[in-house]
């Protein structure tokens, strides 16, 4: 995945960084990151996928700072929530920027994309216009379509499990062709919709790690582990589904003004977002200025990841991290502000955060207020069970492998 937008960037000026950490105490230097080669620097060990688990091994090693480079390109790792704080937060004057993509940006015409832009005046007014839109008493606005539009995603799921994923995108996207645009899709094969995946698809193909183009069609692909998640854990379903009932009366369907009453539902919706990140190496930020960080010299220039994945994998933090348990979230405090890394950091962290959240945590209480889904069984149609090795699928965005399962709906159907 870095390797492509690293060609890109090997035209930039000649980047160093003083990686040799001398240690205070023995005067010894050691190395921050794997052995490079003389121009290629470490090009040939970049892994070809699932990047967030190869660089968590690489911290065992070097460090929660590690840094590579390729063709010239410094990049620098970050693999623990006090690095990435200390960094992209808590200096995020000069953390702020994004790498160049020569190919999606300037080529296929993404550069003018906020998620895109490199840190300037007009991004900041950009930012600003879409803070004032999806912050505060603005989102209240779209509870009504969020419901609607969660209303027909589980109609259609419970009357054709098998188009599950493609259900999933499709109210994804009606979501924003409406807010956007005020457009209302069609039930199925709308051409605007088809028109944006295949955009998103020529995105993906140019460049994966700009692969979010996250202002043109933001995606929801967190609903598709939801009905993994309770496909694989029954009994979470079933205290998530005796909340519902509890809280929702008999004769109507979940609200988003219900949220407040619905903690347990709340903390599915954060487990399903810690489980699988979205984004596992969130999107890369441009460091604009030379800075000192401990024994850390970083220059300008350089590129620089959060593995959002390894520190929602902190087994101090999450204990048995693989286990899908929202348990987790029940009054630990700690454990929810780590969480909050899953949209990213300072002033590039994701606008759309509190729209994302209403949106999903609508679709996931009318899901189980609705309907009950179990037997998930892989592509070859074999059950899985949740000790199977279920491996993601690697990108920018990661969703889970193709996956089925069965789902009824419940007695009380509200539609
Ligand atoms: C589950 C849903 C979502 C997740 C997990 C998510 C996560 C992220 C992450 C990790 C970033 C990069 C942050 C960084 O660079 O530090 C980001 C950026 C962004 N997101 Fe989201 N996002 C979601 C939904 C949305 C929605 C619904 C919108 C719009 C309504 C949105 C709009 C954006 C924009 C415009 C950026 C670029 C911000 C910038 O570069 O300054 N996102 N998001």
């Amino acid at each position: 995945m870095i390797r492509q937008e690293l060609v890109d960037h090997s035209s930039s000026s000649a980047l160093e960084m003083n990686c040799s950490v001398t240690s205070p105490r023995d005067g010894r230097g050691s190395r921050c990151g794997p052995r490079a080669l003389p121009v290629i620097g470490n090009l040939l060990q970049m892994p070809k996928n699932h990047e967030w688990k190869t660089f968590a091994e690489w911290a065992k090693t070097y460090g929660d700072c590690v840094y590579v480079h390729i063709l010239g390109q410094p990049i620098i790792l970050l693999n623990s929530l006090s690095v990435a704080h200390d960094l992209l937060n808590q200096r995020s004057a000069i953390y702020s920027s994004r790498p160049r993509l020569v190919m999606a940006g300037e080529l296929i015409g993404f550069a003018q994309a906020v998620g895109l832009m490199p840190y300037s005046p007009r991004f900041l007014s950009l930012r600003r216009l879409m803070h004032k839109e999806l912050n505060g008493s603005m989102l209240q606005r779209y509870w009504p379509l969020h419901e609607e539009e969660s209303r027909l995603l589980v109609e259609k799921a419970v009357q054709d499990p098998s188009l599950l994923q493609e259900s999933i995108r499709h109210y994804a996207g009606s979501v924003i062709l409406r807010v956007t645009y005020g457009y209302r899709t069609a039930p199925q094969n709308d051409k605007f919709l088809l028109l944006a995946e295949k955009v998103m698809a020529a995105f993906s193909l140019a460049s994966q790690p700009g692969a979010w183009a996250v202002d043109i069609l933001p995606r929801w692909p967190q609903s598709l582990p939801f009905f993994l998640a309770m496909a694989l854990y029954p009994e979470v379903q079933s205290a998530a589904q005796a909340e519902v009932d509890r809280v929702v009366t008999a004769g109507r369907l979940p609200q988003l003004s219900d949220r407040p009453n619905l903690p347990y539902v709340e903390c599915v919706m954060r487990e399903v977002l810690r489980w699988n990140p979205v984004a596992p190496l969130g999107l890369p930020h441009l460091l604009n200025n030379d800075g000192i960080y401990g024994d850390y010299h970083l220059t300008a220039g350089s590129i620089v990841m959060a593995n959002v994945w390894s520190i929602l994998q902190d087994p101090a933090v999450f204990p048995d991290p693989r286990q899908f348990r929202p348990e987790r979230f029940m009054n630990d405090k700690r454990a929810l502000d780590v969480a909050t890394c899953i949209f990213g950091f300072g002033r590039r962290s994701c606008p759309g955060v509190h729209f994302a959240e209403a949106s999903m945590f609508i679709a996931i209480a009318t899901a189980l207020s609705q309907c009950t889904i179990f037997n998930p069984t892989n592509s070859r149609g074999e059950a899985i069970s949740r000790y199977s090795n279920i491996e993601y699928r690697t990108g920018t965005i990661s969703h889970p492998p193709k996956y089925r399962c069965d789902i009824n709906p419940r007695t009380m159907l509200n539609f």
